[in-house]
C-alpha cells in the first residue's frame, strides 16, 4: 500500500500537509515541519507585504470540538517566506500570500513573478480575522477582478484558498470564475468565520479582537469541508487540484476528503491538540483503513463518493 500523491509533478510519500497559519510562521516552526515524518508537503503562514503583529492576545482558544482562532495575520512579512522557499527545501513548500487589498496583491504577486522562485504559491482569498476586511473570496466579481489582473502577469504556479461556501449556487458562481483561470489547485476549506464561544462562567467571549468573533476549525466543521471539497471537485476543470482542509481528527476523515475528491489533505486544530506526531497516526489509521477495504493506492478511491 502506497500513501504517494502529487504535488504540482512532485511525488509525495503521504498526502498530508498542515493548515496554513498552524505551526508555521517562524523559522523554527517551519525546520519543525521540514523534519516532520509523514507530513507529505508544508505551507507557510500567509506572508503580507509587510510583516503584522496580528491581533491582540488572547486569540486562539481550544474547544472541546475544535477550535476558534482570531489571529489577525500575524506573519513575519513576505520577504522572510520568500528566503526561506529560495533556500534549499527538505520538503516541498508551498508558499502561502495575503494581502489587505487587491493593489498589495498584485504588488506582492509581482515581485513574485520577478524573483527566482518557481515554486508553487496559494493566495489566500479567505482570512475572517481582519478587523473591518471581508472575506474577498465571498465576493465573486471582485475575485474575478483580482484574478484576471494577476493572471495578466503570473505565470508561475498559483492557487487559492477559499473560505467555505454554503449554498449550492455559491459553488457554481466561484467555480465559474475560478474555472476562466490557469490555477494549480485550489485549497477548501479556510475556518468556518465569525463563530463565536461563550465561557459560561466568566460570562464572556474567549478572544479579544471583533468582539470575540473568529474563525472555526476542528472536527465541528467537517461536514462543511468535505461538502466544499465535494462540490467544488464536480464543478472545477480537472486541471485545478483540489486541497483538502478542515476537521480532520482521524484517517477516516483523511479518507472521507480524499474520496470527496480530495488530492491532497492538510491538518491545522488537531495539531495544535495533539502535536506533530498527529501525521504518523494519521498516515498509519489511513494505511489500515486502505488495507481492511483492499486499496493499494489513494487513485483507487478518490472521488469515488457514492450518491443513494
Ligand atoms: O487570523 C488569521 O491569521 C487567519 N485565521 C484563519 O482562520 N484563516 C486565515 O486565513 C487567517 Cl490569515
Amino acid at each position: 500500500i502506497d500513501l504517494n500523491a502529487d504535488l504540482f509533478g512532485q511525488i509525495l510519500t503521504s498526502p498530508l500537509l498542515n493548515a496554513s497559519g498552524v505551526h508555521c510562521q517562524t523559522k523554527e516552526e517551519l525546520n519543525d515541519l521540514a523534519h516532520t515524518s509523514n507530513l507529505g508537503a508544508m505551507v507557510t503562514k500567509s506572508a503580507t507585504l509587510q510583516a503584522r503583529a496580528g491581533n491582540p492576545n488572547p486569540r486562539y482558544y481550544d474547544l472541546k470540538n475544535g477550535s476558534i482562532n482570531s489571529m489577525g495575520l500575524p506573519n513575519l512579512g513576505y520577504d522572510f517566506y520568500l528566503d526561506y522557499v529560495l533556500q534549499e527545501q527538505t520538503k516541498p513548500t508551498i508558499l502561502s500570500v495575503a494581502a489587505l487589498s487587491a493593489a498589495d496583491a498584485i504588488t506582492l504577486l509581482k515581485d513574485l513573478q520577478a524573483s527566482d522562485y518557481q515554486g508553487p504559491t496559494e493566495l489566500n482569498l479567505s482570512c475572517p480575522n481582519i478587523v473591518g476586511e471581508p472575506q474577498l473570496a465571498y465576493d465573486f466579481e471582485a475575485t474575478d477582478r483580482v484574478l484576471k489582473e494577476v493572471f495578466s502577469f503570473y505565470t508561475k504556479p498559483l492557487g487559492v484558498k477559499l473560505p467555505p461556501y454554503f449554498d449550492l449556487v455559491h459553488f457554481d458562481k466561484i467555480a465559474a470564475v475560478l474555472n476562466k483561470y490557469p490555477l494549480t489547485h485550489v485549497n477548501t476549506i479556510n475556518s468556518v468565520g465569525n463563530g463565536l464561544w461563550v465561557d459560561i462562567e466568566q460570562e464572556q467571549v474567549v478572544t479579544k479582537a471583533k468582539g470575540g468573533f473568529g474563525g472555526l476549525g476542528g472536527t465541528m466543521v467537517l461536514p462543511t469541508a468535505l461538502a466544499n471539497v465535494r462540490a467544488l471537485r464536480q464543478r472545477l476543470h480537472d486541471s485545478i487540484k483540489v486541497l483538502g482542509t478542515g476537521g480532520v481528527t482521524s484517517g477516516e476523515d483523511v479518507f472521507a476528503h480524499i474520496l470527496c475528491g480530495a488530492d491532497l489533505v492538510s491538518v491545522g486544530t488537531q495539531v495544535m491538540k495533539e502535536g506533530l506526531s498527529v501525521y504518523d497516526r494519521l498516515a498509519e489509521e489511513l494505511q489500515a483503513i486502505m488495507a481492511h477495504k483492499g486499496y493499494q493506492s489513494l487513485a483507487d478511491f478518490r472521488g469515488k463518493l457514492k450518491e443513494l
